[in-house]
């Protein structure tokens, strides 16, 4: 009853016939329904507008919504039609406005600024980091690794409950851009893989130290460093044409991302020593055996079904979400960084190496792929 004496006293003149049934037709146009309160409100005027005040019987007590319709219509008493009908074309303007001011907003006016590398947006309280390279199967330039840190920085503090990390093209990410180990000056070497090592450092502390829950959408395959992060996530989803790959021997190099620790925690020792050291590559129904991914879907209804999950999931009370992952984090946090040291420390020394080098030019003349 507050809304309709707020709306009578809206308008000094007063609405026409036209202005009524063209407020009839807007209703019909509503993309989000008003809820059952206002449909009452809008019957009520409705029916004083068309017919005066109500004096038909009272419905039946079993007779549940006629029954609440009359009693809206019956509660406007002697309310003149001419203020019904104004009232009417009223609320339905108000409905109106705020039915286009809530449509969703297309990705592209969504998307944070200031990334190059990353489309960044948030809706339904997740925020989703997607990389941004297709051409390149999302390989991580140093650009992009510090991008991602900047981006789950911000998402850290912004007001969204779930982050969620993925892939824009075929491939959820190739891994680390080997074009990072080109024109570096001989002379140089050390200096270069020292940094890369301090880069990967905070790159993997940053996913160590992330406060809110975490989720990795696999929308294809996923190579190096993309993979061994994953045993940081708390929830990794794959597209049945995902693949897992880490060819680290091929390359000269040893693991990174704590996969040294959680990968043999999560899949058993056997397991991850033939992915870790021989590289086999998993499928996704492989991999979700192996407990590395939580759940594979079909690729055509893959993303359908992800975000239905995590608009689901997002509803969860904030807090204790994030209460709980922490409480699940902090008991292994410092031995992970431990790991992440002493994994960097390694790699220092192997991106040193000629097996390492070979192997990386070796890609960079063409001659091999994995
Ligand atoms: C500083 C921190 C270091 C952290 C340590 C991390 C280690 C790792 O992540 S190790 C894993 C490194 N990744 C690889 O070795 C993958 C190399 N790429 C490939 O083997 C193949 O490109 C492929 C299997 C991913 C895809 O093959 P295909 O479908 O035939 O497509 P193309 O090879 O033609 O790729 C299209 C385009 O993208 C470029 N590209 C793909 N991945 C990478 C990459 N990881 N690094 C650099 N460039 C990559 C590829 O060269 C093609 O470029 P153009 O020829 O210019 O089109």
């Amino acid at each position: 009853m507050q809304a309709l004496s707020l709306h009578m006293s809206k308008t000094a003149m007063g609405a026409s016939q036209k202005d009524f049934e063209s407020a009839m037709n807007q209703v019909k146009l509503l993309k989000k329904d008003p809820g059952n309160e206002v449909k009452l409100k809008l019957y009520a005027l409705y029916k004083q507008t068309t017919e005066g005040p109500c004096n038909t019987p009272r419905p039946g007590v079993f007779d549940l919504i006629n029954k609440a319709k009359w009693d809206a219509w019956n509660a406007l008493g002697n309310l003149p039609k001419e203020t019904a009908r104004q009232n009417y074309v009223d609320l339905v303007s108000d409905l109106s406005s705020s039915d286009s001011s809530s449509q969703v907003k297309p990705e592209a006016d969504r998307k944070q600024p200031g990334y190059e590398t990353l489309v960044v947006t948030s809706e339904d309280s997740i925020t989703k980091i997607m990389m941004n390279r297709p051409a390149k199967k999302n390989a991580l330039t140093i650009q992009m690794y510090r991008e991602i840190m900047l981006a789950l920085e911000a998402a850290s503090k912004d007001d969204s409950t779930i982050i969620v990390l993925t892939g824009n093209g075929d491939y959820y990410s190739s891994g680390n851009d080997l074009m990072n180990f080109m024109n570096i000056p001989p002379g140089e070497m050390e200096k270069e893989a020292k940094n890369g090592a301090i880069l990967l450092r905070d790159f993997v502390g940053c996913f160590i130290d992330f406060p809110k829950p975490l989720v990795a959408v696999i929308n294809g395959p996923a190579i190096g460093i993309s993979v061994t992060i994953l045993g940081l996530f708390d929830l990794v989803y794959a597209s049945d044409r995902a693949t897992f790959h880490t060819p680290f021997t091929h390359l000269g190099q040893s693991p990174e991302g704590c996969s040294s620790y959680t990968f043999p925690k999560i899949m058993g020792q056997a397991k991850a020593a033939e992915m870790l050291m021989f590289g086999k590559k998993l499928t996704a129904r492989e991999a979700c055996a192996q407990g590395l991914v939580t759940e594979v879907f079909p690729d055509s209804t893959f993303q359908k079904e992800v975000w239905t999950r995590l608009k689901a999931y997002s509803k969860l009370p904030r807090n204790t979400l994030h209460i709980s992952k922490q409480s699940i984090r902090n008991l292994e946090k410092e031995k992970l960084h431990a790991v992440n040291a002493e994994e960097n420390s390694v790699l220092q020394e192997r991106w040193l190496s000629d097996e390492c080098i070979n192997a990386v030019m070796s890609f960079l003349s063409r001659k091999a792929k994995l």
